[in-house]
Parts: C-alpha cells; structure tokens; sequence
C-alpha cells in the first residue's frame, strides 16, 4: 500500500513570496520520515505540497514536480480530490466532527468521497481502522457517543483511524501530538511504529527527541532570515542527522545551540 514520493526542484509560492526553495528528496515507502527545523522554514507548507492541500490557499502554488510511484502529482490528467485520497493528513489539534459519533466521524471520509458501502462492510472497516488506530478496546461499547466525548489523545488516534478508513497509501502528520499530553503522545508514537508496516509516513515535528524516537530519516530544513525561502539543509537517516550531521546550521540545531 505504501508509496514513494520523489520530490525534484519544488518551488513553492504563496503569491509572489517564495516561502520554500528548490527542495529535491526522496520518501521511502513504509519508512517514517521527520521533517524538522526552526519556526516558518516551511515544513508544513512542504508537507501540504505533498497532497495538494497547498493549492487550496488562493495564490498558492509550486514549481517542480512531485512524484509518487513515478507519476507526477501536479500532471495535468490529475485529479487533486484523487491525490488526497490517497494521501491522508493528520493535522495539529485533533479535529473530529464533535456531534458525529466516533463510528460516524471514521466513515466520515469514505462517505465523503460518495462510497455507498453496506451495513456489515461498514461495521468492518469501523472496527478494522480504530484497531489499526488503536483506539478500538477504548470505544468498542461506545461508538454511538460523540467524538467530542473523547479525550484529547483519543480524538487524535480517533482522527488517524478517520484517515486510513479511506486506505490510503501515504500519511502526512503535522504535529501531530502538540496537543497532547506526553502519555498520549507516546500513543501516539507507538502507533506511528506500527503504521509504518503499512503506510510511508512524513511527520512534522517541533520535538527532537521526537524525530529521533519515531523516524528512520530526518530532514533538516533552514531560513536564512525573515521573508527568505525555506530550504532542506540536509536529509539523512535519522542517526545520522542527530550524530554526525554534515552541516553546521543542522549540528546547532539538533544541540539546541540554534540562534
Ligand atoms: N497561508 C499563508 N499565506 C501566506 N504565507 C504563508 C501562509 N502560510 C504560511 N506562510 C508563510 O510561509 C512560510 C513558511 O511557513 P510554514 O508554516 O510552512 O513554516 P513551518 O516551518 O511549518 O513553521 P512552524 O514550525 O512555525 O509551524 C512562513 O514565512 C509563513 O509566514
């Protein structure tokens, strides 16, 4: 199910302001890569570009090409409704529908993208995303009440088992685990080991130590000053980039001496 993402040359705008500059890398599928870096480096704009979220600010847009499996993301054949089927996002503050019901809110995508699936089928793939969210001992005798009835770190496992209901093949996570307290993160954590069997997984993290628990390659990204671009410093595996990185700007901020 997992896919590789080939990334050449971005370029990507917000209008006329270059918030991100000429990043070239590649994603292993079935690997969990960290995106890491100061505050307004772009890590999340880059994430977005990976699904074609991006787009959706007016004025935004890219140059360059992202591919996945071979095939250009931004091609003119494609469908970017398509693209983020396949490429499912994870966002800051977990964001389910809170009058929906839990069983509700994780058909909520596949009923969004107008899959008319039986009653039986339902209750499957309900039960099979929150146990692959592992969230389904929590809510099995509950999944009428609302989403809103969870905690905070439920709501967050309760939204990753909203985005694999639709199968997709890639995950984006951004911060995922900001809003939540460390033993939830740490749900959180264990839960992404585990997807990476499945799915190829970029995650954006403020949290070092997070990038080094969860991640098997790292990439560093860097401004040079306000109103400058962002760029990807370097990318390595994840060991590296926090033992023996090859550039300076990466060894000061993997050691906290940043700024
Ligand atoms: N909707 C937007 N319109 C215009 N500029 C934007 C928009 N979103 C982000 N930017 C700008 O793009 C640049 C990169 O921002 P982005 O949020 O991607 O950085 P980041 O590395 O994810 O930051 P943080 O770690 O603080 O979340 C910043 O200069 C930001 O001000």
């Amino acid at each position: 199910m997992a896919q590789r993402i080939d990334v050449k040359d971005l370029n990507i705008y917000y209008g006329d302001f270059l918030a991100v500059q000429d990043v070239s890398m590649t994603i292993d599928p079935k690997s969990v890569t960290a995106f890491i870096g100061p505050s307004g480096c772009g890590k999340s704009t880059f994430l977005r570009t990976l699904n074609r979220m991006h787009e959706v600010i007016p004025g935004a847009r890219v140059e360059g090409t992202v591919e996945m499996e071979g095939v250009d993301l931004y091609g003119d054949d494609i469908d970017p409704v398509a693209v983020r089927r396949n490429v499912g996002m994870v966002f800051q503050r977990p964001n389910p529908f809170p009058t929906m019901s839990i069983r509700d809110n994780v058909l909520a995508g596949v009923k969004l993208n107008n899959h008319r699936i039986s009653r039986s089928d339902a209750d499957e793939l309900v039960e099979s995303s929150l146990r692959g969210a592992n969230l389904w001992n929590e809510v099995k005798d509950r999944l009428e009440r609302p989403g809103s009835s969870l905690s905070g770190g439920q709501q967050q496992r309760l939204c990753i088992a909203r985005a694999i209901a639709v199968r997709p093949q890639v995950l984006l996570m951004d911060e995922p685990c900001s809003a939540l307290d460390p033993i939830s993160t740490l749900a959180i954590e264990d839960l992404i080991g585990e997807l990476k069997q499945d799915y190829t997984i970029v995650i954006v993290t403020h949290n070092m130590q997070q990038a080094a628990r969860v991640s098997d390659r790292t990439a560093f990204f860097n401004i040079a000053g306000t109103g400058k671009p962002g760029r990807l410093i370097e990318m390595n595996e994840t060991s590296t980039i926090f033992s023996t990185p090859a550039e300076q700007a990466t060894e000061d901020y993997v050691s906290g001496r940043f700024g």
